[in-house]
């Protein structure tokens, strides 16, 4: 976990008072899968490239009795021709060399991608590879004289250019400008201020409409040094937020401000924030304190008075859990990736509200928890109560393997 603060720009088209909200940077927001069991894809997708490269289905029989000549086994570093053929765990792009059927795993690629890639580890049977996509006049040095007649095959290109253009733009416009004292962050002297600039993209899903969400990732909390940056992104009507939008529907408030909304892993309090103005009373819950004191603070600077927002570990609740706040109508869970501890799940189960939003980077601890709200847990006796009612995926993290879900559960 880091304290490092981030200053998230959240431009809600439905929300036009919420303006100032914060949110973790990734780093501290989402820790690392750790709990892939052995039956995991991971394993699964080695095997399935260590079959494939021993026994490239272009050579097959014959060649699994003949040695492999050298030439066969790329060298680390070696410039290659594939082509991406389908999907493996992390959305690794499972690619074949043009000529041999030799199989490499390559970050980003797509199925149906035809492109130059270059070896950068080597394990027994397989190998990884990274890529670089550019405009398709890139093809390096080297390889120009040979390849040049069938540069335009090349699928290359991250995403389409010039969606982020008017941002990008914006921000390079107005960073350097010595008045706003805006300074790089150097990662060897730890001086500066400016660390990373997140944009992520998505659409309306009612108007088909791009939105685009601006995150400054900072070395410190200076949120008065970016204001001028801020302003000039939100004069740009794409900057906005859908994940919201859908959470929003899914809990169907009644409008007479009577619901109370529990928000597990509250973190500095966005989601609760955006329902506090429809409701009773939000009650956020959040392990990291500093995320605790950003979730007052976005609940001062948003005039919002009822929140009440609580340090605790949701790993380690007790028989007292629950006494700070009255039954929920509603509840939002959005744990980090390890999902939500087999307490907590039994906390829910026995508390019966009638629905719970979970929000979810992880699908496989999704899955797992929905199970459990759902069916139960067979092996400690424990009867599931929920019914899954809608699932939306949301591209939080375009061009990454990365999904954002979001899940209603209502009582059965
Ligand atoms: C995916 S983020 C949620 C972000 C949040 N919805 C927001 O708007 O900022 C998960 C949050 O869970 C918190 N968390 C992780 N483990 C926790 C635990 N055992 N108990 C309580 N909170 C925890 C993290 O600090 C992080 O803020």
């Amino acid at each position: 976990m880091t304290t490092m603060p981030s200053h998230g720009l959240r431009c809600l088209n439905s929300y036009p008072w919420l303006q100032n909200l914060r949110r973790p940077p990734p780093s501290y927001s989402r820790s690392s899968l750790s709990s892939l069991s052995s039956s995991s894809p991971l394993e699964d997708s080695e095997e399935t490239q260590s079959d494939a490269a021993t026994n490239p289905n272009t050579n097959s029989n014959t060649n699994n009795n003949k040695k492999k000549t050298d030439s066969y086994f790329p060298k680390r570093g070696q410039t290659l021709e594939l082509v991406c053929e389908s999907l493996a765990f992390k959305g690794k792009g499972l690619c074949k060399v043009a000529d041999t059927g030799f199989v490499l795993m390559c970050h980003r690629a797509l199925p149906g991608e035809r492109f130059l890639g270059r070896v950068t580890r080597k394990k027994d049977n397989y190998a990884e590879m990274e890529f670089s996509f550019g405009s398709k006049t890139w093809v390096p040095g080297g390889l120009l004289k040979d390849k040049q007649s069938n540069a335009s095959d090349y699928a290359l290109g991250l995403h389409a250019p010039g969606f982020f253009d008017k941002v990008l733009k914006a921000i390079q416009d107005c960073w350097r400008d010595p008045k706003l004292g805006l300074s790089p962050y150097d990662v060897r002297s730890h001086v500066g201020f400016l660390k990373h600039l997140m944009l992520r993209t998505g659409r309306d899903v009612n108007t088909g409409l791009p939105e685009l969400m601006v995150n400054f990732v900072t070395s410190s909390h200076r949120p008065e040094l970016l204001k001028p940056l801020v302003e000039k992104i939100t004069a740009i009507p794409e900057v906005a937020e859908v994940l919201y939008g859908i959470i929003g529907d899914y809990a169907d408030l009644k409008g007479d401000g009577s619901e109370i909304v529990l928000d597990l892993f509250c973190g500095t309090g966005t989601i609760g924030l955006t329902l506090a103005r429809r409701v009773k009373h939000v009650y956020g819950y959040e392990v990291a304190p500093q995320a605790i004191s950003d979730a007052c603070r976005n609940a001062k600077m948003n005039n919002i008075h009822n929140a009440t927002f609580i340090q605790g570990d949701l790993n380690k609740i007790d028989v007292d859990f629950g006494k700070d706040f009255p039954k929920p109508d509603i509840i939002i869970s959005d744990p980090n990736r390890p999902g939500m501890h087999m307490k907590l799940i039994k906390y829910l189960l026995k508390l019966q509200a009638p629905r719970i939003i979970y929000v979810s980077c992880n699908p496989a601890t999704c899955a797992r928890d929905l199970d459990y709200l759902c069916h139960g847990v067979a092996e400690k006796n424990i009867e599931g109560c929920y019914k899954l009612k809608s699932l939306q995926p949301v591209d939080m993290f375009p061009h990454t393997p990365h999904i954002e879900c979001v899940c209603l559960l209502e009582l059965q």
